[in-house]
């Protein structure tokens, strides 16, 4: 006799997928700011030294976050760059779901070249608005900035507050500072947050997004200590009443409200409070996180959250009721 569990009828009927999550990540950044090993590092544990700088790869594994089983097809794109032709570089880029740009704290020039990447990014994966005039786009791809080797404290020519100051002129969904070569837990941070920042947006395309979306299933994003991650609220859309962002420094996790406060202050506020009201569960999904900018119209790439100063800006909310593809931006 033939038995048939329930699951694998929902199966044949198409109404229950057992398909696994694939999300094709690009790591990108100049030469020997760590890609490569960082990449190894998520995938083995291990911290290995030396690569061969000419080999471009695609490494697979799979992994469990939130619950959620994911393979990972990881892109460690070389970063010779001068010697793969733009053409390949652009191919690459609309082929991933989502990036990680990499820099060195201890190399300025690699820092500067995450500005050229992402625009690049940008370029390539923009999509126009729905409905919207022609020159307005969107970017529903999570690109995440890393700052690697914060294990040279010494050599550093990047400061804490530039890279956090980079992520938000480049408008990335995070910001890490990480030691490859100390940590194993900050580069599965990195993934982690890849993840989830890439299943919010590939849930709601078309919709603001919230970071109640990013920690919705088991709270927030935790690096371990000694890592750094400063989150931008605004690049998901999330404020009612102001930008929010946050500021994860070991298991403290910090809320400041508003991005016209220069960085220093930001970064000295953030590192001497306590932590806020971050611990107190997020509102319900079917609340009213999403919002609706005043006046979407004008918007171009990059959004004007990092260019304009908040006060300029009008935002109200809106119920998920009335949310519509024409509400999306
Ligand atoms: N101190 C320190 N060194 C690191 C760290 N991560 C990587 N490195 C070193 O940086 C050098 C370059 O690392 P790779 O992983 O080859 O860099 P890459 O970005 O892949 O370089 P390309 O393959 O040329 O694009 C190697 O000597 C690594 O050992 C880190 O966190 N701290």
């Amino acid at each position: 006799m033939n038995a048939t569990s329930p699951k694998s009828s929902l199966v044949k009927l198409g109404l229950h997928t057992n398909k696994q999550k694939t999300l094709k990540v690009m790591v990108l950044g100049q030469s020997g700011v760590g890609k490569t090993a960082m990449v190894v590092r998520f995938i083995t544990r291990r911290f290995i030294g030396e690569y061969d700088p000419n080999l471009e790869k695609i490494y697979t594994c799979q992994t469990t976050f939130d619950k959620e089983q994911v393979q990972f097809d990881i892109l460690d794109a070389t970063g010779q760059l001068h010697e793969l032709d733009g053409v390949s570089l652009e191919s690459n880029i609309r082929w991933a779901d989502a990036f990680i740009l990499v820099y060195s704290i201890t190399d300025k020039c690699s820092f500067d070249e995450c500005s050229r990447l992402k625009f690049l990014i940008n370029y390539n994966k923009r999509r126009r608005k729905l409905g919207s005039a022609s020159k307005d786009y969107t970017l529903d791809i999570p690109v995440i900035l890393v700052g690697n080797k914060t294990d040279q404290p010494g050599d550093r020519m990047v400061l804490l507050e530039e890279g956090q100051r980079r992520f938000r002129e480049l408008s990335c969904a995070c910001f890490h500072e990480i030691s490859v070569r100390e940590s194993v837990e900050q580069v599965q941070n990195v993934f982690r947050d890849v993840f989830r920042f890439w299943r919010v947006f590939s849930k709601f395309p078309k919709l603001k997004r919230s970071t109640s979306d990013v920690a919705a299933n088991d709270g927030f994003v935790t690096p371990d200590s000694g890592s750094c991650s400063f989150y931008d609220a605004s690049s998901l859309g999330h404020s009612s009443s102001g930008r929010r962002s946050f500021l994860v420094i070991g298991s403290d996790c910090l809320e400041e409200s508003d991005h016209t406060e220069s960085t220093d202050e930001i970064a000295s506020n953030s590192f001497g409070s306590s932590r806020s009201d971050m611990d107190t569960p997020f509102r319900s999904r079917a609340s009213t996180d999403g919002t609706l900018l005043s006046r979407p119209r004008r918007w171009r790439y990059p959004p004007p959250g990092c260019l304009l100063p908040h006060s300029n800006r009008v935002e109200r909310r809106m119920s998920i009721s009335t949310r519509g593809s024409n509400a999306s931006y």
